[in-house]
C-alpha cells in the first residue's frame, strides 16, 4: 500500500541498512549529513502520492487500497500512459536527477510478477517478493556488475573464486552468498536486488555465478561502503541539487550472507539469468521509466540554459540560440522515442505490455552520447556565470551591496541570478553534477557493449535490399576470389 514519507523514516530508522562511511557505521541515516538530504527527499516524494494533487497519478486503487502506480501491471496502452505519467511527476520534481527513484525497479519487478513463468521452480517466490514490495510499498536498489578486477579474465577466472558474488552453499533453509559487486547507488532503499548484468559464459565452476535474489538492506553480512559524499552542509540556495539528492554510491560486500530460499529467483541457471531481463520484458519497462526520466531531465536543461541565456543577454547572439535549439532538437528526439515506445508496444509471451524494443534502444543508446554534450553547452552559454558563485551567507554580509550591484543581470537581481548559476553549476560542475555526466554515460551498462548488441539484434536486411534492389542486383552477387600479380 502507497506509504507515507513518515513511515519510509520511520522503516528507516528502525531497520538501518548496514552503511559504512568513512570508515564508520552509520546508525542513522534521516540525520547523518551525508544521507540526511537524499532519505528526507525520498520522505516527500512518497508523501507526493498522499497529495491530492499528485495521487491519483502516482496511484492507482485496488481493492479499496492505493498501490505505487509504478507497480500496475502493463496490460493495455493506457497502463503504459498511465505508468508513463507517473514516472513523469517524480522525475519532473526531482529535474530528472534521481536514478534510483523507487519506480525505475518498481518497473523491473512489475515485469517480474507478469511474467514469472520464466523462473520456473521459483516462479512463486517471485510472484509473492512483488507482492510483499507492493503491499509495503519499499524502495529497491540492486548490484549487478562484478569488482573491476580483470576485466580481460572471465568472471569465472579471477584471482579468488569469490570476488565475483556465487553461492557457497545451500543449507535446508536457504543459500549462502560470498562475494562482491561493484557498485549499488541508494544504499537507503529498503530492499537489494541482486541479479547478473554481466553475460555468464558456460564453464567450470560458472553455475556458482548463475544466482538471482532479493535480501534487506539490513541483512547480516551485507555492507555498502560508501564513497565520498557530495552533499556540503549548507541550504538549499547554495546546493540546490547535491543538498537534497545525492543518492551515494557503494561496494557492495556479501560476507557469507544468508538468503532464504523464498527470496532466492535463479538458482545454477545460466542461461535464465542471461536472458532474465529480456525475456521478461523488465529491459523495455526499466528503459520505459528512463526515457520518461532522460526527457524530464532534458525538459529541465532547456528551461535552466534559455533561463541563463535570457539572464546574461548571451540569447541574442545567433551561435547561442543555435546552442540552444540544438537542446531543444535533443529534447523532440527523447520525446519521440518515448511516444514510438508507447504507439508501438507488444505483449510479449507471457501478456505483459512491453514498450517497442527498437525505440528504447534508440533512446538508451543515444542519451549517453547527448548528455556531455548538454553539459558542454551549459558551460559554453554561462561561462565565468557557472564559477563566480558567491553563497547566500555573502549576501548577508557587508559584501552584499557589491554582489548586489554587480552581479545583477538583465533580467534578474543578482541574489536570483546566483541562485540560477548555483543550479547551473550544481547540475553540470559541482561534485554532484560531475558524477550525473559519469552515471549518464555508464548507469544502463558499457555504451561500447550496448552498441554492439545492438549492432549483432537489429535486422538490417530490410535496408541492405533496398540498396541491392536500386543497384539493380537481383540478388547478392557471388564473390569470385581475384588474385593479384
Ligand atoms: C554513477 C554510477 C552509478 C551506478 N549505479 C549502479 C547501480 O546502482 N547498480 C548497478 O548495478 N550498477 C551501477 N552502475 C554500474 C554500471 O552498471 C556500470 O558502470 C556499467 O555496466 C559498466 O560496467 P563497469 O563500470 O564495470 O565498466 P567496465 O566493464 O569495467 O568497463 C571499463 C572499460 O573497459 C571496456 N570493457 C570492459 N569489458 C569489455 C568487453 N568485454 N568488451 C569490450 N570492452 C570492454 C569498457 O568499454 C570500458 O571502456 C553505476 C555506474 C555509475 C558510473
Amino acid at each position: 500500500m502507497a506509504r507515507t514519507g513518515k513511515q519510509y523514516l520511520e522503516a528507516l530508522k528502525a531497520n538501518p541498512p548496514n552503511l559504512w562511511y568513512k570508515g564508520e557505521r552509520v546508525t542513522d541515516p534521516t540525520t547523518h549529513p551525508v544521507f540526511r538530504g537524499i532519505t528526507h527527499t525520498l520522505a516527500q516524494m512518497y508523501e507526493m502520492q498522499h497529495d491530492e494533487r499528485y495521487r491519483d497519478r502516482l496511484t492507482y486503487e485496488e481493492g479499496g487500497r492505493r498501490y505505487p502506480m509504478s507497480l500496475l501491471p502493463a496490460k493495455t496502452p493506457a497502463d503504459l500512459a498511465r505508468r508513463s505519467a507517473a514516472y513523469k511527476v517524480w522525475a519532473d520534481a526531482n529535474l530528472g536527477m534521481m536514478g534510483r527513484s523507487p519506480d525505475y525497479l518498481n518497473a523491473v519487478l512489475m515485469a517480474y510478477e507478469a511474467s514469472a513463468e520464466f523462473f520456473g521452480e521459483f516462479a512463486d517466490n517471485v510472484r509473492r517478493y512483488v507482492q510483499y514490495v507492493r503491499e509495503n510499498d519499499l524502495a529497491t536498489t540492486h548490484c549487478l556488475t562484478n569488482p573491476q578486477v580483470n576485466r580481460a579474465k572471465s568472471t569465472a577466472e579471477q584471482p579468488d573464486p569469490y570476488i565475483p558474488v556465487g553461492v557457497v552453499k545451500q543449507l535446508e533453509g536457504g543459500i549462502v552468498v560470498r562475494g562482491a559487486r561493484m557498485l549499488s547507488t541508494l544504499p537507503t532503499a529498503d530492499e537489494l536486488l541482486v541479479f547478473p548484468s554481466t553475460l555468464l559464459k558456460e564453464g567450470p565452476g560458472a553455475d556458482k555465478y548463475a544466482v538471482a535474489f532479493a535480501i534487506p538492506t539490513n541483512t547480516p553480512g551485507l555492507h555498502f561502503i560508501c564513497r565520498e559524499g557530495l552533499s556540503a552542509e549548507g541550504s538549499a540556495y547554495d546546493y540546490p541539487l547535491s543538498s537534497r539528492l545525492e543518492e551515494m554510491d557503494c561496494l557492495t560486500v556479501f560476507d557469507d550472507v544468508f538468503v532464504p530460499w523464498e527470496r532466492v529467483f535463479v538458482l545454477g541457471d545460466l542461461a535464465r539469468c542471461n536472458n532474465a531481463y529480456a525475456e521478461t520484458g523488465a529491459l523495455m519497462h526499466m528503459a520505459h521509466q528512463v526515457v520518461v526520466l532522460k526527457t524530464a531531465k532534458t525538459e529541465a536543461f532547456l528551461g535552466l540554459i534559455s533561463l541563463i541565456g535570457e539572464a546574461i543577454g548571451a540569447d541574442a547572439f545567433p551561435h547561442v540560440q543555435e546552442k540552444i535549439a540544438e537542446v531543444i532538437v535533443y529534447l523532440e528526439a527523447m520525446r519521440g522515442f518515448w511516444a514510438r515506445a508507447e504507439l508501438e508496444a507488444k505483449p510479449n509471451r507471457y501478456g505483459l505490455l512491453c514498450p517497442n524494443r527498437a525505440a528504447i534502444d534508440g533512446a538508451r543508446n543515444l542519451f549517453p552520447r547527448l548528455y556531455p554534450r548538454i553539459h558542454e553547452i551549459v558551460q559554453q552559454v554561462s561561462a565565468s556565470g557557472l564559477i563566480t558563485l558567491p553563497s547566500e551567507a555573502d549576501f548577508d554580509s557587508p559584501m552584499g551591496p557589491y554582489l548586489e550591484k554587480y552581479l545583477q543581470s538583465a533580467t534578474l537581481p543578482a541574489r536570483e541570478r546566483v541562485q540560477l548559476f548555483r543550479l547551473a553549476w550544481d547540475m553540470t560542475l559541482s561534485g554532484f553534477g560531475a558524477r550525473q555526466e559519469l552515471y549518464e554515460r555508464f548507469f544502463f551498462g558499457d555504451p561500447v557493449r550496448m552498441y554492439q548488441t545492438l549492432f549483432a539484434a537489429y535486422d538490417k536486411e530490410p535496408y541492405k535490399a533496398r540498396i541491392r534492389e536500386f543497384l539493380g542486383w537481383k540478388e547478392q552477387p557471388k564473390v569470385e576470389a581475384v588474385a593479384g600479380d
